[in-house]
């Protein structure tokens, strides 16, 4: 058994609640509400400009050469091929690149990645690997169920989100990273193995706050009474 079965496993349950998620749902059925995910679309880009940075811890704590490769290419994918989606859906939407950039972060935008990069700010390599899993794994799991929808990947706006997290090249991405967890889990002791278990779980459910945080357009709770 893999130390990822073992992950799986524990998640299955709130991985499943995604599928659930009006959000994801309707990305799903091709009835989500256009607002939404402009909102989602715009958080998820500053998401992933600080997403990429674990990957450039884990460069840098990186024991050999190999492992560092592998953070390298899993930064260059995400900066380029996944971002490209976030920027043609931009164009489409008449957002320029810049304006993207300079999306304010939510609170749960905000909150999910401070955790990543203290996290793997924290510990070695490993903490880096385990921070980023459920980020990959999960998008990818999510978008190849999702393609088994009837018109999920045709639909006009939708399917093109649906195509890319289940595309061959977004699976190498979530497939290198389940490996790199494998490769470092092996031999070592049950209470490290469970610091990474936890979190892989917290991640996890950052992801479905993600998901709520995205079908409620919010931003921060009380920041109207800051008048920001
Ligand atoms: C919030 C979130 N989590 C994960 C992914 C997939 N890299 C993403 N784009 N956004």
């Amino acid at each position: 058994m893999q130390f990822t079965d073992r992950l799986f496993e524990k998640v299955k349950p709130v991985w499943d609640s995604y599928l659930e998620h009006p959000f994801v749902k309707g990305i799903g059925e091709g009835t989500l509400d256009k607002g939404k995910f402009i909102h989602y679309m715009k958080q998820d880009y500053v998401y992933l400009i600080e997403y990429s940075r674990v990957f450039a811890i884990g460069a840098t704590k990186a024991n050999d050469l190999k492992t560092m490769t592998i953070f390298a290419n899993l930064l260059h994918g995400t900066m380029n091929f996944e971002m490209d989606l976030h920027r043609e859906y931009a164009e489409k939407f008449g957002i320029s690149n810049e304006a993207l950039e300079a999306t304010k972060p939510s609170s749960t935008m905000t909150a999910y990645t401070s955790y990543m990069i203290s996290q793997a700010q924290l510990g070695g390599v490993e903490n880096a690997v385990a921070a980023v899993l459920a980020c990959a794994w999960s998008y990818n799991w999510i978008g190849k169920e999702l393609a088994k929808w009837p018109d999920a990947l045709d639909h006009e706006l939708y399917g093109n989100w649906v195509k890319m997290y289940s595309s061959e090249g977004f699976t190498k991405i979530a497939d290198d990273c389940i490996h790199l967890i494998n490769e470092i889990a092996k031999g070592k002791p049950e209470h490290e193995l469970d610091k990474l278990e936890d979190i892989f779980i917290k991640t996890s459910y950052f992801e479905y706050m993600f998901w709520d945080m995205a079908e409620n357009i919010s931003m921060w709770p009380v920041s109207k009474l800051a008048n920001v």
